[in-house]
């Protein structure tokens, strides 16, 4: 099977600080969820290991290949839908992926047939002869995994690939990532968290370029079994309350407010102990600082 190896990876921008900070893992076929705030290190890290940015320190191994000294050995492998993907609007789709396929290197004799079946796996068979400048936002995120499945990849990296997505796009979308991930490395960098939980197989949580934690969303949602907590509270409990515990949700009832808090023990009388979302379990993780180590699940 093939296995992504990542250790020791550092990577420090000029006279800047670290970036990434001796991240190691190692991923196998699956859907890899990256998460993390702002500025955790997330697309350094994708950027990395698309080989478009040279770490600092450390190595990235493809099946036992050095992917630092031999780079196209994985990019053969390799999609990379980036953050900022764009296109060429006056392109109709099927043109557009003809046009990055021979971009790819891909023999002109097969291509044509890939570019039909990548499109039907993203279901754009029936709108590829549309110019790209009439799509929406969705389907051109779908054309964006469509052009990375070209080579029919073994790794794919996917960063940020449901932002601006409507509810029924982000449905479709999903439904092609998990089919893709049974036999693949996916590796999908989100803020979203609900795309986590319907996709991922694993997770990996970067916090301030560092591995804050990592496991299966069950396991996140075991460590925060105890701790997520709701009550419905008049104005003045809320007021002091949110000055207690972090709340991750409030829904107003009239005078009153019903707030979903976290907190390791009970944060007031009235609050009753509640099964853990994902969310809920990130934002707990998350608010375990990396100085408050002894806190954190161990790493294996
Ligand atoms: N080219 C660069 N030069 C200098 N610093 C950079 C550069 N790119 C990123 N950084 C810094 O490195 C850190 C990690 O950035 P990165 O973009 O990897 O984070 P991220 O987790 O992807 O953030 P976001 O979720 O906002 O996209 C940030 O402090 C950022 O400001």
């Amino acid at each position: 099977m093939a296995t992504l190896i990542i250790d020791l990876l550092s990577k420090r921008y000029e006279k800047q600080r670290w970036a990434l900070q001796d991240i190691s893992l190692q991923l196998d076929a699956g859907i890899w969820g990256l998460i993390g705030p702002n500025g955790a290190g997330k697309t350094t890290l994708l950027r990395i290991l698309a080989t478009l940015l040279t770490p600092t320190r450390g190595s990235v191994t493809w099946n036992g290949t050095d992917v630092l000294r031999h780079p196209q050995v994985l990019r053969h492998h390799l999609g990379y839908l980036p953050q900022d993907f764009g296109v060429y609007p006056q392109l109709t789709a099927r043109e557009f992926l003809h046009y990055i396929g021979e971009l790819k290197g891909l023999q002109t004799s097969a291509l044509k047939r890939r570019v039909d079946e990548v499109l039907e796996v993203v279901h754009l068979t029936r709108d590829a002869d549309r110019r790209l400048k009439s799509y929406s936002g969705g389907m051109i995120r779908r054309v964006g995994i469509a052009q990375t499945l070209l080579n029919d990849p073994q790794v794919l990296i996917l960063d940020e690939p449901t932002v601006g997505l409507d509810p029924a796009e982000r449905v479709q979308f999903r439904e092609t990532i998990t089919t893709l991930g049974e036999e693949r490395i996916v590796i999908l960098s989100t803020h979203i968290i609900s795309d986590v939980e319907a996709m991922a197989s694993d997770i990996a949580l970067i916090q301030q370029g560092q591995l804050h934690w990592r496991g299966t969303p069950e396991a996140l949602l075991d460590d925060a079994a105890s701790v997520v907590w709701s009550a419905t509270l008049n104005s003045a409990e809320f007021e002091h309350i949110r000055k207690q515990c972090q709340v991750s949700q409030v829904i107003r009832r009239g005078a009153l407010v019903e707030a979903r808090m976290i907190a390791p023990v009970q944060p007031h009388p009235k609050a009753i102990n509640i099964r853990p979302t994902l969310e809920d379990a990130y934002l707990y993780m998350q608010g375990n600082t990396i100085e408050n180590q002894e806190l954190l699940t161990p790493l294996s």
